[in-house]
């Protein structure tokens, strides 16, 4: 099977988005995993928390750690969609949202350029795409985010979505703080769903495991230094 089949139609280039991607039982194995990670392995943010696997993301290039089997067989599978065309995901990102928790609109940058892929488990989210603005527009008071909307994604529990092209380079993707979602027309992806136009969606405990190829890595120096 190849990522290629589970193109977003409606969606700029390019999402694909893939339901049940894994089991309940995958999934909950996943939250026992994450779960079970000492507690300074969470960082704690404003509006999230998250835990770094792989090593930290740097300009520079990122010190390769090794990945723990529970997330290597994931990153594998998504591997074998050729998510990443030739390449292999080295790096995870895992993100916990309770329910009215989100991010702001960004774009990832050049540090995981072209893909990101995106297990989600526990919740449903909506991920929201906006149009960069202008040059001209920086200067002046810029239009309002929500002028800058062009749509979103429906993240069921136990999907995998894919990132690439403009979807990555170009609109920023963000999650809104709220804790209900209405399926409408405006999610580009709702004929791949279960939920019905029109149903309001409740948001529970959301992870979502962003698993990316970090192209810059250095090789870790050893470093000998004399005893005192
Ligand atoms: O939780 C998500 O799906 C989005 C996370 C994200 O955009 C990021 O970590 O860069
Ligand atoms: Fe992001």
């Amino acid at each position: 099977m190849c990522y290629k089949e589970y193109r977003v139609q409606n969606a700029p280039a390019a999402a694909y988005y893939i339901p049940n991607f894994i089991t309940q039982n995958e999934e909950e194995y996943l939250m026992q995993q994450i779960y079970a990670a000492p507690k300074p392995k969470w960082k704690e943010l404003a509006h999230r928390r998250l835990q770094n696997w792989g090593g930290l993301p740097h300009p520079k290039g990122m010190v390769e750690e090794p990945i723990p089997s529970w997330l290597q067989e994931q990153m594998d599978k998504i591997t074998t969609l050729r998510a990443f065309e030739d390449k292999i995901p080295n790096h995870v990102l895992v993100n916990e949202y309770l329910p009215g928790q989100g991010i702001m609109p960004h774009v990832d940058g050049p540090m995981f350029y072209p893909t990101i892929t995106t297990i989600n488990i526990g919740s449903h989210s909506v991920l929201e795409f906006y149009t960069p603005l202008q040059l001209h527009e920086e200067m002046e008071q810029s239009r309002s985010l929500s002028m800058r909307n062009i749509g979103s994604l429906l993240l069921e529990p136990r999907s995998l979505l894919i990132l690439k092209e403009d979807m990555y380079t170009s609109y920023l993707h963000g999650i809104s703080q709220v804790t209900q979602d209405t399926v409408t027309q405006d999610m580009f992806n709702f004929e791949q769903c279960t939920p019905m136009l029109g149903d309001v969606l409740t948001r529970g405990k959301r992870i979502s495991l962003t698993i990316r190829h970090v192209p810059k890595v250095l090789k870790a120096k050893l470093v000998f230094g004399r005893a005192r």
